[in-house]
C-alpha cells in the first residue's frame, strides 16, 4: 500500500467525508433523474396531443384533409417537426451529471479500500466467531442493530475471501449472498444486478476447495438449470462427479482458539487481586489531586488510572487530531523504517509536547501518573481505529541493534501510557495474551505498563494486541517513555 492511498477503511473519524462524497453523489443522481423526468414530460405531452390530433384525422380522413388547414398543417409538421424530434431523441440527457461523476469517482475508495474493509469484516468474524448470517443481518452479539448487509455486500466479502484462499468463510459469505439473491424482495436496482449462475459457481467452487464435493454438486445442479447450455458449468459438473468417485467428502476442522482471541471475546479469568487507590505520591502534585488507580498487575507492572483526562480534554484533542489523521506505521527491524502493514488499521497524528497548553498538561499529566520525566521522550500519539480496527500482537519495545537516532539517544520505551478517549461498544480490548489480561475502554482512562525489565531488557510478558472493534469509534492516545531521563526515577535494580 502506498502512503498517499487514503486508506479510508482504517479510522471512523476520517470516513465522515466519504459519506459526505456520497450526498454529493446521490443528489447529482437526483439532478440526473431531473432531466430525464423532463424530457420524459416533453415527449409524452407531444405523444398526447398528436395522438389525439391523428386519431381524430384518422376517423373522418376527407373531411379532415379537405380543410385547407388540416391539410397544410400536415404537411408542414410532418416536413418539420420529426427532424426536430429527431434531434431531440438523440440529445444525450445529463451529460453533465456524467461528467460530475466521472470526476468524483477519482475520489473513490479503491480496490485496495474494498479488500481492506472485507479483510477487516473477515477479521472481526474471526476474531469473535460471530455467525455470517448474524453479522449479514445486524446482529453482532446479542445486540441486533439498525444495519444490515445486502447481496452485493456478502458477494464481495465472499469474493475477497475465495481469492485470499480463506474457502471455510468464503462459502458461508457466498451462501449469505445466494440466500439474498434468490429471494425476491431483495432485487437490485438493475445496474447493480448480478449473474445468479455466477454467484452459484464460485459458491460451488469453494466448497470444491473444502472438499465437499457431494455439496458442490447440488450447486452445480442447481446453475445448469439456469444456464443449461453453458459448457464450462458442464464440464466443471462432470469434473466434480470425478472426485466424488475418486476422493471421500472432508470432515470439516474445527478453527483453533488461542489466547489472544479468547482475550478480545472477554473471557480471561478474572483475578480478585485487584484493587483500587488513591495515589498521591508519584508527584507532590498528587497530594493536592490524588488519582483513582486500579492495580491491574504487579509483574510486569500494570496500573490503571481513572478520570485521567476530561471530556472537554478529550474532545479538544481529537479536534486537533483529525484534520491530519495519517494511516498508522510500524517500525521494520529489517530495514530500519517505518511502514504501512495489515497488521495496524488505524489512523494517527503526532502532536509535539509543546504544542499548546494542552498538550503541556497532558504531558505533565503523564508525568504525575508515573513519576517519569518525559523529556526526551515521543509525542503524544492520538489514534482512532476504523472498521475492525485493531494492532496485532506486538510489543512497544524495540530491543533491536537497528534503531532510529531517538532510540540510539534516549533508549527504548521503558514504559507505556495509553489514554482511553473513547469507550468502545463493542471489542476494541487491549489484551495481554501471555499474561492473560485484557483491558476494556473506559473513557478518561489511562493504562500504564512497563515494557522493560530492571535489566532493560524487553519484557515478553508485555506482548499486546488491540482487538478489532466490532462496534464504535475508539479513540485512544498513546505515550511513550523513554529510559535515558528515568537514570533515577527507576534505577536499575540489578545490583552493581
Ligand atoms: O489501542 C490499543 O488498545 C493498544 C494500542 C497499542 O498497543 C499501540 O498503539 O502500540
Ligand atoms: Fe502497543
Amino acid at each position: 500500500q502506498e502512503d498517499n492511498e487514503k486508506s479510508h477503511s482504517t479510522s471512523v473519524a476520517g470516513m465522515v467525508e466519504l459519506l459526505r462524497l456520497e450526498a454529493e453523489l446521490v443528489e447529482n443522481l437526483s439532478n440526473y433523474a431531473n432531466e430525464l423526468e423532463q424530457k420524459l414530460q416533453t415527449v409524452r405531452k407531444f405523444v398526447t396531443t398528436m395522438s389525439n390530433e391523428n386519431k381524430l384525422a384518422l376517423n373522418q380522413t376527407e373531411h379532415y384533409l379537405a380543410n385547407p388547414l388540416n391539410a397544410f398543417s400536415l404537411i408542414r409538421r410532418m416536413h418539420q417537426d420529426w427532424t426536430h424530434w429527431q434531434h431531440y431523441m438523440q440529445q444525450e440527457v445529463g451529460a453533465k451529471q456524467v461528467e460530475f461523476l466521472k470526476e468524483k469517482r477519482l475520489l473513490l475508495p479503491t480496490s485496495t479500500d474494498l479488500d481492506e474493509a472485507a479483510a477487516s469484516i473477515y477479521r472481526i468474524h474471526a476474531t469473535y466467531d460471530i455467525k455470517v448470517s448474524d453479522m449479514a443481518t445486524g446482529l453482532l452479539n446479542d445486540k441486533q442493530y439498525a444495519a444490515s448487509l445486502n447481496a452485493l455486500d456478502s458477494y464481495a466479502i465472499g469474493k475477497y475471501l475465495y481469492d485470499q484462499q480463506i474457502f471455510g468463510y468464503a462459502s458461508q459469505w457466498i451462501f449469505q449472498a445466494i440466500d439474498w439473491l434468490t429471494a425476491t424482495k431483495h432485487k437490485l436496482p438493475l445496474p447493480l444486478a448480478v449473474d445468479k449462475s455466477e454467484v452459484f459457481q464460485l459458491y460451488a467452487e469453494a466448497l470444491i476447495q473444502m472438499n465437499r464435493f457431494d455439496d458442490a454438486l447440488k450447486v452445480f445442479d442447481t446453475a445448469i438449470t439456469w444456464k443449461p447450455d453453458n459448457v464450462k458449468l458442464l464440464l466443471r459438473k462432470s469434473e466434480v462427479e470425478t472426485l466424488i468417485r475418486t476422493q471421500p467428502n472432508a470432515k470439516p476442522k474445527a478453527q483453533p482458539v488461542g489466547a489472544y482471541e479468547r482475550g478480545c471475546r472477554g473471557q480471561f479469568p478474572v483475578k480478585s487481586q485487584l484493587y483500587c487507590v488513591y495515589n498521591s505520591t508519584n508527584s507532590p502534585f498528587l497530594r493536592l489531586a490524588p488519582l483513582k488507580m486500579e492495580l491491574v498487575g504487579l509483574d510486569p507492572y500494570m496500573v490503571l488510572y481513572h478520570d485521567v483526562i476530561s471530556d472537554s480534554e478529550i474532545s479538544e484533542l481529537q479536534s486537533l487530531a483529525v484534520p491530519s489523521l495519517k494511516r498508522a506505521t510500524v517500525f521494520q527491524q529489517q530495514t530500519g523504517r517505518n511502514a504501512v502493514v495489515k497488521t495496524r488499521t488505524s489512523k494517527v497524528t503526532w502532536l509535539p509536547d509543546i504544542f499548546n497548553s494542552l498538550t503541556q498538561r497532558l504531558n505533565r499529566r503523564v508525568t504525575d501518573m508515573t513519576g517519569f520525566n518525559v523529556m526526551g521522550s515521543e509525542m503524544l500519539q492520538v489514534m482512532n481505529y476504523g472498521l475492525g480496527g485493531h494492532y496485532d500482537k506486538h510489543f512497544d519495545y524495540f530491543n533491536s541493534s537497528i534503531s532510529t537516532n531517538l532510540t540510539k539517544l534516549n533508549g527504548d520505551r521503558i514504559a507505556t501510557v495509553l489514554f482511553y478517549l473513547t469507550e468502545v461498544e463493542q471489542g476494541g480490548a487491549t489484551v495481554f495474551p501471555n499474561i492473560e489480561k485484557a483491558v476494556f475502554p473506559t473513557k478518561g482512562a489511562a493504562i500504564i505498563w512497563y515494557n522493560l525489565k530492571h535489566d532493560g531488557e524487553g519484557d515478553r510478558r508485555t506482548l499486546h494486541a488491540a482487538c478489532p472493534v466490532i462496534v464504535g469509534s475508539k479513540w485512544v492516545c498513546n505515550k511513550w517513555i523513554r529510559e535515558r531521563q528515568q537514570l533515577f526515577r527507576r534505577p536499575c535494580l540489578r545490583t552493581l
